[in-house]
């Protein structure tokens, strides 16, 4: 017998819990952390760390597989890419749930042999789902999904585990690119998990619930 599948809440709560036990999430005022895109904020979550951590791996790489079928279908997919290289073990265990073949794409190409974007076997017949660890403002997603998208198959969905919530802009710059996003938690369910376990002190805490609220004043104020 399977379980059903748990809701989207108990899913949040469950993945912010996780990643707090395996001491992925780092809140940090004093010095903020530098983004991909340049941004900076005192949050940072480190999603590689949980390839160590096999049952909170499973768990939630279940949970993304679950997520994908639930939001996008069940045969909505012939192939799973997965970003250089945050994305890449996640790109193979969600591949492996949804029975599918496999690529990845890298950040840049490799500048010299066939001096690809894309590894792995992709054909332009196919609609590829692009797994990921996480996004901020959904910058790199854009490039990924570019790049597969320059081998003729399609990519209108992009699934992480960890999405920031806090940039307005990210869900719409995404759709303007014809790209769905899904994802298991944001920084509000951490953030709550992280309060009711009092994980951290309650001055970061409050700072970083500054941060949330309003990033882009968070960030004038402390730079
Ligand atoms: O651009 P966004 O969609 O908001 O996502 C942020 C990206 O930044 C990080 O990767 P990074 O470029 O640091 O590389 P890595 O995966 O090689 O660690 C993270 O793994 C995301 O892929
Ligand atoms: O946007 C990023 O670069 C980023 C943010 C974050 O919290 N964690 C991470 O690994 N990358």
């Amino acid at each position: 017998m399977s379980l059903p599948y748990p809701t989207r809440e108990e899913i949040a709560r469950l993945s912010a819990r996780m990643l707090l036990e395996i001491k992925a999430v780092d809140f940090n005022a004093e010095t903020p952390f530098t983004y991909a895109s340049g941004l900076k904020g005192p949050t940072y979550v480190d999603c590689r760390r949980i390839i160590s951590f096999p049952r909170v791996r499973q768990t939630l790489m279940d949970f993304l597989a679950a997520t994908v079928m639930r939001d996008a279908g069940f045969e909505a997919f012939d192939n799973v890419a997965g970003g250089e290289t945050a994305g890449i073990p996640f790109a193979a265990m969600v591949a492996e749930r949804l029975g599918l073949p496999m690529t990845y794409v890298r950040k840049k190409p490799k500048g010299y042999g066939r001096n690809a974007r894309i590894e792995g076997v992709m054909t332009e017949d196919q609609r590829v789902l692009l797994v990921e660890d996480l996004t901020t403002d959904g910058g790199s997603k854009l490039s990924f999904v570019d790049a597969i998208r320059d081998t003729g198959a399609s990519c209108g969905h992009t699934a992480v585990i960890f999405y920031y919530g806090i940039f307005p802009e990210t869900t719409q710059r995404l759709a303007d690119h014809g790209v769905r996003l899904h994802h298991l938690c944001t920084w509000w369910d951490v953030l709550a998990e992280a309060r009711e376990q009092k994980a951290f002190d309650e001055a970061t805490l409050n700072e970083v619930q500054t941060f949330l609220s309003n990033p882009r004043a968070w960030q004038a104020a402390n730079s």
